[in-house]
């Protein structure tokens, strides 16, 4: 059935995906599996960082009233491993051996380093050569203060960060949960995995590129299928996977064409963001929520896929774990030739180069809407604005460069 779309900007189109209230919940998940995970709640110290005084290198532990006229000779009482403790009290004339990273004695100021020292044969006795600048001993709370926030909320975990956790002992963290999303083809045009290729019919690559697409973004991919062009199946799996996720996304069947069901879908969901953008590739891209899950119907027309995709669903992807989209707005020159001409703004699939401080952005092969095999290199969207005559090479203009590229 033919009916006609509205179309808005990729703007407007924007701020409605971003205008969605999210209920974003959180878990609490065991720090191994935490890296690149966001925290939702700040994380105080339980205690100081070091907790101890602590030698900062090897040598000889001593009192700072004895740090004074070498060399001279003192008294070695005992030795001092890391990890363990002392408690004999040290008297002048008198110094302890101690490793890097142990417990300094309480009343030590000061560790002289062994290459400073000579230490008589049967080791009971050490002759200090000079002094030390420095004191050597890392105090109490030198790093963190007990009570202080070690981690803020609202940062992705890194491998650093669980490093400080759990130096305080932190073994499980609360983390923002991520949206559990399903991926659903539609196409009768698509062929399993497994099948030989034939007339007609195509394999299901936008299902492998959404699911790492989602992946690299921060969401779950726990359901994904491809089905053919009809109305019924693809309503009931709509139905279903809409009541147990957070987002669903379709690829295909969007567009004007007899079997496009999932447009018909869109026209009569709870409430319809938008069917039509002003944008190529990807005009057809559709939004719609039904019972308060959020359809993103992207284009089946592979560059369209790749493209809606950055534009709408990483930035809300990203937004459920309280993140900026990791899309990098820059200012770009035009530095190779793209003569068509658009009535909408085009996203073109390009390589950047990054010159005398300034990006370069290239038109990647064939910027079809259909074509794909520009889709691994192409690491930035250049914004070509409509017009009747083609930009010329040297215009500057916006593009965005792609995470992991
Ligand atoms: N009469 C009109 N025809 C079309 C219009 C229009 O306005 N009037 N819009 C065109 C534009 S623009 C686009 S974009 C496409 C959008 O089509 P759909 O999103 O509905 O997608 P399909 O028609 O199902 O497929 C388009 C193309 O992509 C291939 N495809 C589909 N699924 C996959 C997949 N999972 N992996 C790889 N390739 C896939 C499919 O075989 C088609 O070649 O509509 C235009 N038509
Ligand atoms: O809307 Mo389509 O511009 O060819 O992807």
């Amino acid at each position: 059935m033919l009916t006609r779309r509205t179309p808005i900007s990729v703007a407007e189109a924007q701020k409605r995906i971003n205008e969605i209230t999210l209920t974003t919940s959180t878990e609490i998940i065991p720090l191994t599996e935490a890296n690149h995970r966001v925290i939702a709640t700040d994380v105080y110290a339980p205690y100081d960082y070091p907790h101890f005084r602590r030698a900062g290198m090897d040598g000889y532990a001593i009192l700072a009233s004895d740090d004074h006229d070498y060399p001279r000779e003192f008294t070695v009482l005992g030795e001092i491993q890391a990890g363990a403790t002392w408690d004999q009290p040290l008297r002048p004339g008198e110094a302890v051996r101690i490793m890097t990273g142990a417990y300094v004695p309480k009343d030590a100021e000061k560790v002289i380093r062994i290459e400073k020292t000579r230490p008589s044969a049967d080791k009971q006795k050490v002759t200090i050569i000079t002094s030390e600048r420095k004191s050597n001993i890392t105090e109490t709370g030198t790093d963190v203060k007990k009570g202080e926030i070690v981690l803020a909320k609202d940062q992705e975990l890194n491998p650093g960060g669980l490093a400080v956790l759990t130096a305080f002992g932190i073994q499980q963290v609360t983390v923002y949960k991520k949206p559990r999303i399903a991926i659903i083809a539609t196409g009768t045009e698509l062929l399993g995995p497994h099948d030989p290729i034939a007339a007609g019919k195509i394999f299901n690559s936008n299902g492998i590129m959404l699911k790492n697409l989602v992946e690299e973004s921060g969401g779950i991919v726990d359901f994904e299928t491809q089905l053919p062009d009809e109305a019924n199946v693809i309503k009931e799996t709509l139905e279903k996977q809409m009541a147990s996720h957070d987002i669903v996304i379709t690829d295909g069947g969007v567009s004007v064409g007899d079997f496009d069901y999932i447009g018909d879908e869109a026209r009569k969901a709870d409430q319809l963001l938008f069917n039509k953008i002003k944008q190529r590739p990807g005009s057809v891209t559709t939004a719609f929520i039904q019972h308060k899950t959020l359809v993103m119907a992207l284009s089946g027309n592979p560059g369209a896929c790749f493209t809606g995709f950055y534009l709408y669903m990483e930035p809300l992807i990203r937004r459920y774990q309280h993140q900026p989209s990791r899309l990098r707005k820059v200012r770009a020159t035009l530095a190779a030739p793209y003569n068509k001409t658009n009535g909408f703004d085009r996203y073109l699939r390009c390589t950047y180069e990054f010159k005398n401080n300034h990006f370069l952005v290239y038109p990647n092969g064939i910027n079809r809407s259909g074509s794909l095999a520009n889709l691994q290199t192409t690491n930035c969207l250049a914004l070509i604005p409509h017009s009747t005559t083609p930009m010329k090479v040297g215009t500057e203009t916006d593009a965005w460069l792609l995470p992991f590229k």
